[in-house]
């Protein structure tokens, strides 16, 4: 990935690091965060993982473990299926899924949340955030499925990967990972969807003090959040 910003905000005590495979305009990016004085988090329990699409995931491991990186699961097809996969983790603690595909414009591919029941959120992210359902698939021998969800096909965008496991209807979400952000031209309709399919906004819609840029935050069925950003000012925010 390509460090494509950092902030620093002293007053707030924090330094924000964007990081991805392309502009901020364009592409997905993954925001870290350092609070001044804060060494550990509690992962807990529903965050999955982000995915990476790589044309060559054995060659990938390989680099990865040349340069000291933590291999959680070694290469090789998925249990159930035919994909090639392998699982690494970054120094504190967070899972990337490395996924064998073609070279594709978005390698940034998945954020994977566990989630109590498949069928609402499917309902939820379709109708109030305007998704497609994408592929969906059942491991009956892993007691799981799966829901990707998104706005274009997987193989050119960022997909949500939903993941159901039979029996589990809540999970421990910890205090490290925190949203994603999806751009919007309107966060007060969004808002409005949002409560319409039963979402709860924990911020309602208007300017941010300051930099006036518009957004929304909201709670999905199973309490993830996604903060939506107005586009047009997000990219006056980037100039
Ligand atoms: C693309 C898609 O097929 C996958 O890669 S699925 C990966 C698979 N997921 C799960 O097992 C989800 C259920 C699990 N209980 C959980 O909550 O994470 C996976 O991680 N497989 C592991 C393997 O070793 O194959």
């Amino acid at each position: 990935m390509t460090l494509l910003r950092k902030r620093d905000i002293p007053e707030e005590k924090y330094t924000n690091a964007f990081l991805g495979y392309g502009p901020e305009e364009t592409h997905f990016v993954v925001e870290l965060t350092y609070n001044y004085g804060v060494e550990k988090y509690n992962l807990g329990t529903g965050f999955g993982h982000f995915g990476i699409a790589v044309e060559d995931v054995y060659k990938t491991v390989e680099l990865i473990k040349d340069k000291g990186g933590k291999v959680t699961r070694e290469p090789g097809p998925v249990k159930g299926g035919s994909s090639v996969i392998a699982f690494v983790a970054d120094p504190d603690d967070y899972l990337f899924e490395l996924i064998q595909r073609k070279a594709t414009p978005e390698p940034l591919c998945q954020v994977m949340l566990r989630v109590g029941d498949l069928d609402r959120s499917i309902h939820y992210y379709k109708n109030a955030f305007g998704m497609k359902l994408l592929r969906k698939i059942d491991r009956p021998e892993y007691k799981y499925t799966l829901a990707m969800l998104g706005y274009a096909p997987e193989e050119e965008t960022t997909v949500l990967e939903l993941t159901y496991n039979y029996g589990v209807t809540e999970y421990d979400k910890g205090n490290a990972y925190a949203q994603i952000a999806i751009g919007t031209d309107d966060v007060y309709k969004t808002a409005e969807a949002v409560r319409f399919f039963a979402g709860k906004i924990t911020r309602e819609p208007g300017p941010l003090p300051g930099i006036k840029t518009k957004i929304t935050a909201s709670l999905d069925p199973d309490g993830w959040k996604t903060v939506f950003v107005d586009n047009a000012d997000f990219l006056k925010e980037l100039e």
